[in-house]
């Protein structure tokens, strides 16, 4: 499970600690995505052909969803998020907008990263958990330049970070192979979780409506 140290007093959300746990993964023994193009570049959440919806709005990737998400008061910058051409757009306007960043993000980012590859899954069951499944019971690796805390770099033939979001779609395939997903929103560790000034919670997730 990909704990990352995160430690909450859960009844009022306040922060304890947070520190993050690095990994080492052989190259030639790990499933690795960079570009969406390559074998497993489904896996990326830039990857097109995803689509997720949110209150019947619909959202081109789980890029855009994880980006559009760390603004949960503005729903200006939501939109534009949403709207970009592109996930590497969607990312590039994010930045933009830094300052208006959750505050807890730091905290909630995992979390809300989770709920985006779940969504991703529950909405686009068979074509992903497919491509999921393929990778058997390989270490699931993105591996970037220097993002260390999503992915892993490679150094010699290792490849080194937390690689957060390859474990969390390890996590992810562990359940499907077990048939164990259960799809949901996540508990109370996320306050205020809006999209477009609309609440996200159990009912706006079941529409599906595109
Ligand atoms: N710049 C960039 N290009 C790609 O092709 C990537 N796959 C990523 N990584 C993804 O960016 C997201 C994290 O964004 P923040 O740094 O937290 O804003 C996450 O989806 C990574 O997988 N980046």
């Amino acid at each position: 499970m990909l704990t990352i140290g995160i430690h909450y007093l859960q009844e009022n959300i306040s922060f304890v600690q947070v520190k993050y746990s690095i990994r080492t993964y052989h190259y030639n023994n790990c499933i690795t995505f960079k570009s969406t193009k390559s074998k497993f570049g489904a896996l990326s959440n830039m990857a097109p052909n995803f689509p997720i919806s949110i209150n019947n709005d619909l959202i081109k990737t789980s890029e855009a969803l994880y980006q559009a998400l760390k603004f949960n008061e503005f729903p200006d910058i939501q939109k534009k998020i949403i709207d970009a051409y592109s996930p590497m757009i969607a990312k590039r306007i994010s930045r933009h907008y830094d300052m208006y960043t959750r505050s807890d993000w730091e905290y909630t980012r995992f979390k809300v990263m989770k709920f985006c590859i779940e969504t991703k899954l529950q909405q686009n069951y068979n074509s992903f958990s497919s491509i999921l499944l393929q990778t058997g019971d390989k270490p699931i690796v993105e591996y970037t330049m220097k993002d260390k805390v999503w992915g892993a770099v490679l150094d010699g033939n290792i490849y080194e970070g937390t690689n957060a979001l390859g474990r969390l779609l390890m996590e992810l395939r562990e359940k499907i192979k077990s048939n164990t997903f259960q799809y949901e929103v996540p508990d109370l560790i996320i306050k205020h979780f809006k999209l477009l000034g609309k609440e996200i919670n159990n009912e706006s997730i079941k529409k599906f409506t595109f």
